[in-house]
């Protein structure tokens, strides 16, 4: 397995709070895996970090064979650029421009874009597209963001529960999605979430909690997105 992206001993501290307090994680490129842990145990601020979204307070992190955590702003921001897609709970769609403005504003410039038709198509969008985010349901709106989120076709996709506003119905739709994402277009994505149905399907669950891991597991029998028992 390749190494794509790595911390080495990350800490975020707000204050005297230690919010992720060391942590030294390999992640192999082409995995889904899941970060699992109740509300408050640092999920986002480790993706945050890992995704170049917020500064470490000490600690490293690497991308391949480069310290991004030592990027100055300009080159942060050009690496985020073209090799990193964020999706988000309240999919950060700009309200003012359709869905299909909205996708192709996710387009790097400098790099092949997957192909618009054949994204669109995959995440049962092509007919939405001259809508506004205010005219789509829940589900169709995270569909757009992650549309929007992979058509630079980015090597690594970053979710921070992206189903958690969803139903059940559409957070199946959208997992199963993430999913044929990877193995289409090889990207490696790590999920961030409070439900251990979705960590069912991963790959790898990485268990937080107080600002640390303290569960690392290779998921030898994921199930299918489809499989999963909502409570
Ligand atoms: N910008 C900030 N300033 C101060 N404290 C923060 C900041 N961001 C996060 N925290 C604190 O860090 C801790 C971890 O927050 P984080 O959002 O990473 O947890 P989480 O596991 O993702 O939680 P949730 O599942 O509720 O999103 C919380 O106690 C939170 O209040």
């Amino acid at each position: 397995m390749i190494a794509i992206l790595k911390s080495e001993y990350v800490k975020k501290k707000y204050g005297k709070e230690s919010v992720v307090d060391g942590i030294s994680l390999t992640i192999y490129d082409n995995t889904f895996t899941v970060i699992l842990g109740p509300s408050g145990s640092g999920k986002s601020t480790l993706l945050n970090i890992l995704s170049g979204l917020i500064q470490t307070t000490s600690g490293k992190v690497w991308y391949e064979d480069k310290v991004i955590s030592n990027y100055s702003e300009s080159q942060l921001a050009k690496w985020k650029r073209s090799e990193v897609g964020n999706v988000f709970q309240n999919y950060m769609l700009l309200n003012n421009l359709t869905a299909e403005e909205n996708i192709k504003i996710g387009i790097a410039s400098g790099k092949t874009p997957l192909s618009f038709d054949r994204l669109v198509r995959m995440l049962e969008i092509e007919s939405i597209l001259a809508k506004f985010p205010a005219q789509l349901s829940g589900g169709q709106q995270q569909r757009v963001a992650i549309a929007r989120a992979v058509i630079k076709a980015p090597r690594l996709l970053f979710c921070d529960e992206a189903t958690g506003a969803l139903d059940e119905e559409n957070s199946k739709k959208v997992v199963e999605l993430l999913h044929s994402l990877k193995s289409a277009f090889g990207m490696t994505i790590l999920f961030a979430t409070h439900n251990t149905q979705i960590a069912k399907t991963a790959d790898r669950i990485l268990t937080m909690n107080n600002g640390l891991i303290h569960k690392d597991v290779r998921n030898e029998n994921p199930i299918s997105a489809k499989d999963m028992v909502w409570g």
